[in-house]
């Protein structure tokens, strides 16, 4: 079947049509080179879509889940669909907590791996909507633990947790080790819940599991709802940018992390989980269980990130600097990743500079500088 058809197809909710099936069977194929089979949840998404193309790429099949929802505009989630589509990659469109769909095509296909990045991502917006990310983030992640549970075998699962859940830790860097039990947003709440819920089901029923803890992450085809997206749109229209500071005034900083590094650590994650050890909902023996930090290790201020940014984009912002609200942002985040380093060979390499150099072309390649995106953040308001 022509990939090109996939988009109206997928589009149709019904899955229990051949031509939908043939389009998951199709696109789960793995070619020369390939050693498993994957469900990445959330393909349509920033993060998913990269992970996807790398992992098609070296022959491995792969069938993706999204929900297409609003939280940012669906044209570019549709945009990197079609990305996915000319790969061959099938991307089914329902959401993770319809059980039914997760049976039908559990049943359709055995998948060796689960990638799982569907959730409601942003740390601001969980003041305004909280129960999307109970939704999501926790009613979705245990319909999906509970399909893995229930396969026979069961698949190994990577999933995406965050470096919020480190929320006020103040011991720098972040290391795997640290507190965890002080949350500074309800996002960071149900990232931590998950961390929880994956032991649960990694202790009774033998499923492998690997949490990743992702520090910012920034590159093409990435978030609108981002910092890093949002003030390069301002800039370029000559908007003001909102920069958060703390009660005294300090700045805050990130560890941004570029794409390309992180779908290096979610491949080598994926490449060195071991199977799961239960069967008909019963652990045979102990299960692989592990949580990294995929971070750069180096946290820059968000005023002189603002600078890098303005070098790239040859314009100056125009900066309006506000204490930070109370919506759940922490002071500064930092990852330790000498854990990654050892078991994954994961090697952060790309300095932010160069990070958001590439970031800044895409950027007016697909906007087209001063056209077309205008409605880029129409409804987005977070705070
Ligand atoms: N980008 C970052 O800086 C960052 C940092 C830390 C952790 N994370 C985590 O990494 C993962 C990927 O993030 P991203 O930046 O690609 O976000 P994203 O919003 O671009 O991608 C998530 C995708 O999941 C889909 N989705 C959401 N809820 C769903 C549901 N119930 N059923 C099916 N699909 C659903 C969305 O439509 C979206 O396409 C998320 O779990 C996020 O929390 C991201
Ligand atoms: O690592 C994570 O676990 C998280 O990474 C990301 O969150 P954040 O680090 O908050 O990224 P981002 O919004 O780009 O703000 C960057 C900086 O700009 C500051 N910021 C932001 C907006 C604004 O208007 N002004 C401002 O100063 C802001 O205070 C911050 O200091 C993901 O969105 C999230 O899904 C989560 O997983």
């Amino acid at each position: 079947m022509n990939p090109r058809a996939w988009t109206f197809l997928s589009r149709r909710s019904p899955y229990s049509n051949a031509a939908w099936e043939k389009a998951v069977l199709q696109s789960s194929q793995r070619q020369e080179g390939g050693q498993m089979t994957v469900l990445v949840t959330g393909a349509a998404g920033f993060v998913g879509s990269h992970v996807s193309l790398a992992l098609k790429k070296r022959g491995d099949g792969v069938v993706g889940l999204d929900n297409f929802n609003d939280y940012y505009p669906v044209e570019l989630k549709r945009a990197r669909a079609s990305n996915l589509e000319q790969a061959g990659i099938f991307i089914v469109e329902g959401d993770l907590n319809d059980q039914n769909l997760l049976m039908k095509l559990f049943k359709l296909v055995h998948f060796t791996h689960i990638l799982h990045l569907a959730a409601q991502a942003g740390v601001r917006y969980a003041v305004k909507n909280p129960l999307a990310y109970v939704h999501s983030n926790v009613g979705g992640f245990v319909t999906l633990l509970e399909q893995c549970k229930n396969s026979q075998p069961q698949p190994a699962i990577v999933y995406a947790s965050s470096s919020s859940v480190y929320g006020l830790n103040s011991k720098v860097p972040f290391s795997e080790d640290d507190r965890t039990d002080h949350p500074a947003s309800l996002y960071a709440a149900t990232k931590k819940a998950d961390e929880v819920l994956a032991h649960t089901y990694n202790h009774i029923y033998g499923l492998s599991i690997t949490a990743l803890r992702f520090f910012t992450v920034y590159g093409p085809w990435g978030r609108p709802d981002m910092a890093y997206f949002s003030f390069t749109r301002n800039i370029v229209e000559g908007k003001p940018i909102t920069i958060f500071q703390g009660p005294h005034g300090e700045e805050l900083a990130r560890d941004f992390t570029f794409i390309d590094d992180i779908v290096k650590g979610c491949v080598a994650s994926l490449d060195t989980a071991l199977p799961s050890t239960g069967s008909g909902g019963k652990k045979h023996k102990k299960a692989q269980f592990r949580i990294y930090n995929l971070g750069n290790t180096q946290p820059v201020k968000v005023g002189d990130f603002v600078s890098i940014l303005e070098k790239h984009l040859k314009k100056k912002a125009i900066r309006n600097i506000i204490p930070m609200p109370s919506t759940g942002d922490v002071m500064f985040t930092h990852a330790n990743v000498t854990r990654a380093k050892h078991d994954l060979g994961y090697n952060p390499s790309t300095d932010l500079s160069t990070g958001l150099h590439i970031f800044v072309k895409w950027y007016k390649s697909y906007y087209k500088e001063g056209a077309g995106h205008e409605d880029m953040l129409k409804g987005y308001k977070p705070y």
